[in-house]
């Protein structure tokens, strides 16, 4: 019968990658989209500038907006300090239902709290819920069209503080132009960009880096 996409990434996790070794989970689910078929995972090339961005910020706290099969969570949390707090949005149960294993199988899921609800419902609910302050890290990598409306609803929610760090996804492809436009001229954020290119193609692309500076 029809075997979804985030099910043959799945396996492809299960049959090639070691079990508790992350970095073997990721090679797995790379080989799979750049030979098999392509997938909206962050992908190597961009997954190295996240690595250096998480290594830089050493977060204690983290949010991820957008798990899909868990492939960047996975490169975030086996970078993370131990007593980190992890938490990562998924709005797609199926997604989630595949990204918990994937997590699982690289032995990460202490580490890691998957939430599954859509950003907006959640981002009001995380301070009481999990006992976060504020978070050093957001990575945004969901429905583009909310990047905009999730950054302002967790600054209205005191989820971010003088020195947390934005890092998102996609601004060129799919596209976020009003969250761009609205950063970069906000005086609150230092912004800059990493080019790169779109996961597993030639296209254009860049990681948009925003450090709040007050
Ligand atoms: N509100 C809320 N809260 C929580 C949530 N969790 C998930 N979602 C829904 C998000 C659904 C997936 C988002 N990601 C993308 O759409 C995406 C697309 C491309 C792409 C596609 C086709 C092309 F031709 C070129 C590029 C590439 C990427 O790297 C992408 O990340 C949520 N929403
Ligand atoms: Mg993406």
């Amino acid at each position: 019968q029809f075997v979804s996409l985030r099910q043959r990434i799945l396996s492809a996790v299960q049959k090639n990658a070691t079990r508790g070794d992350p970095r073997s989970v990721i090679r797995a689910i790379d080989q799979f989209c750049s030979q098999k078929e392509w997938a909206m995972n962050v992908g190597n090339e961009k997954g190295c500038i996240l690595d250096s961005v998480v290594s830089e910020v050493n977060p204690a706290t983290v949010l991820e907006l957008g798990t899909y099969c868990g492939y960047s969570t996975v490169r975030i949390a086996s970078l993370l300090p131990p007593y980190a707090k992890f938490i990562t949005l998924e709005f797609n149960p199926d997604f989630a239902a595949v990204a918990r294993q994937v997590i699982a199988w690289a032995g990460l899921e202490d580490k890691v709290q998957l939430v599954e609800g859509a950003s907006s419902d959640w981002i009001p609910k995380i301070k009481e819920q999990f006992g976060i302050k504020t978070f050093d890290l957001v990575f945004l990598d969901h429905w583009k069209e909310h990047y905009l409306s999730d950054t302002k609803l967790m600054e209205e929610c005191g989820l971010l503080r003088k020195g947390s760090v934005l890092l998102a996804d996609n601004v060129i492809c799919p596209g976020a132009p009003d969250y761009v436009e609205y950063v970069r001229s906000s005086p609150r954020y230092k912004s800059h960009y990493f080019r790169s290119h779109l996961e597993y193609t030639k296209a254009e692309e860049n990681l948009w880096y925003l450090g709040i500076i007050e």
